[in-house]
């Protein structure tokens, strides 16, 4: 029997300042990055949740020693990559994508497999891409065998990232350390998510790393040490999405403390989005607030570079004032579930009207209903539910420990920002 969670509605607007986890994005790059430099790495404040957990563990079977440090920071020890291993990619992306290419420096076997669902996640790409770097791999997706040398030659390569932009994330995050380095050149349509990409190439240079962005599509990596890092990991910009949409969705008030003011997290878009829909979002010292507006306006957005905020848009888009279009999202069909057919069962199952289009959602607003929200083992689809049981009474979330892949205690986290201020 599938555990169901009550989604609190809101008796109010709701007001609250919500802290929020650091973000999957850096802290798994900085693990992948650390394990491969040339001395130890202090990561401070990572996200301590499934991907990266995941992350660690499949770092700790290839030979690095992740340890804890003070409140909650991973000691990064980088050791001889050591194989056999056997890597559990459990759903996440970042694992997927990111560690094929550094377990083909390994001297030996390395297994790889995952959840159900990554099974199905496209990831012939990335191991196509390995092959013709000089890897011997068996397989075409989730689970096959990566048989290494201890080295690979590197190169140049051509590949179609228009299914996710990890796969060129994944290949130059290893390429310092390739023999040639690497030329990742996409050949298809746009690549999805480019600010992750750019995130990659400012994490790499910032580990002194000498990388060539400046052709639209291509990307070089030369070979060379990786320094070890020394960071402050920042919040997940898309994790505290949610968070935010609860004040846009009950013309509430909601802090996050420490959001950056300049930074390479592609969330950072959600404030442009929260505008459009009518909130006021100002960035101050203390972090962001978003100030919820009596009533919420349609948006038409493009989210082609982030595709990760599509389930809360869609969530909020539900509860506006008029017909919404999310589009450039066709990718969403290959993440944790097909993002675009689970948004449109479930907003319609609850009394919804929405449409799938070729590339993204229209979606209608109509007095919703309670009722069952499925969640496909997306953590995205729990807490778009989240957001609807604020205003709507009676949803219940199958499965809201799925959000675990990237926040550890969301229930606790919404529960606590709904307790009246003292
Ligand atoms: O590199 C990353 O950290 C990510 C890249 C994006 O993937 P896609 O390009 O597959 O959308 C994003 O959606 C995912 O949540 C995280
Ligand atoms: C697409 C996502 O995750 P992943 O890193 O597993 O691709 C996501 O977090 O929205």
């Amino acid at each position: 029997m599938t555990q169901l969670w009550p989604a609190p509605v809101a008796a109010g607007p709701v007001r609250a300042t919500v802290p929020v986890p650091g973000s999957k994005s850096i802290t798994n790059r900085a693990l992948v990055l650390a394990a491969l430099a040339d001395g130890p790495s202090t990561l401070r404040g990572p996200l301590r949740s499934r991907d990266t957990e995941l992350m660690a563990a499949a770092l700790r079977s290839l030979g690095t020693a992740v340890r804890d440090g003070a409140e909650g920071a991973w000691l990064v020890e980088p050791g001889e990559l050591r194989a056999p291993a056997s890597v559990d990619c459990g759903l996440a992306g970042t694992v997927m994508r990111f560690l094929p290419p550094l377990a083909a420096l390994a001297d030996g076997t390395v297994s790889f497999d995952g959840d159900p669902h990554a099974r199905k996640r496209p990831l012939d790409t990335v191991l196509d891409a390995l092959r013709e770097l000089g890897a011997d791999i068996t397989g075409d997706s989730l689970p096959f065998e990566l048989r290494g040398t201890g080295s690979l030659p590197g190169g140049q390569v051509t590949i179609d990232a228009s299914a996710s932009s990890q796969f060129v994330s994944g290949l130059l995050l290893s390429a310092p350390r390739f023999e040639q380095g690497v030329t990742v050149v996409h050949d298809g349509p746009p690549v999805p998510s480019l600010p992750h990409i750019d995130m990659t190439v400012a994490m790499l240079r910032e580990a002194g790393v000498d990388v060539d962005d400046q052709r639209p599509n291509i990307w070089q990596v030369s070979p060379g040490p990786i320094r070890a890092l020394d960071l402050d990991v920042e919040p997940d910009l898309s994790n505290a999405t949610p968070f935010l949409a609860a004040a846009a969705a009950t013309a509430g008030e909601v802090t996050v403390p420490g959001w950056p003011s300049a930074t390479t997290q592609a969330g950072d878009a959600f404030r442009d989005i929260l505008t459009a829909m009518g909130a006021e979002v100002a960035l101050h010292a203390g972090g962001l607030t978003a100030t919820g507006p009596e009533r919420l306006l349609p948006v038409d957005v493009d989210l082609h570079e982030v595709g990760e905020l599509a389930p809360t848009v869609a969530a909020l888009a539900a509860l506006a004032d008029g017909p919404s279009r999310l589009h450039g999202i066709a990718h969403l069909r290959g993440h944790e579930t097909d993002r675009l057919a689970a948004l449109e069962r479930e907003i319609t199952g609850l009394g919804g009207d929405v449409e799938q289009t070729a590339d993204g959602l229209l979606i209608r607003p109509r007095p919703l209903r309670g009722g069952t929200w499925h969640t496909y083992a997306d953590h995205r689809m729990a807490t778009a539910g989240a957001i609807l049981g604020l205003r709507v009474p009676g949803v219940e979330v199958e499965d809201v420990a799925t959000t675990r892949k990237t926040i550890p205690d969301f229930p606790g986290m919404w529960s606590a920002m709904l307790e009246p201020v003292a």
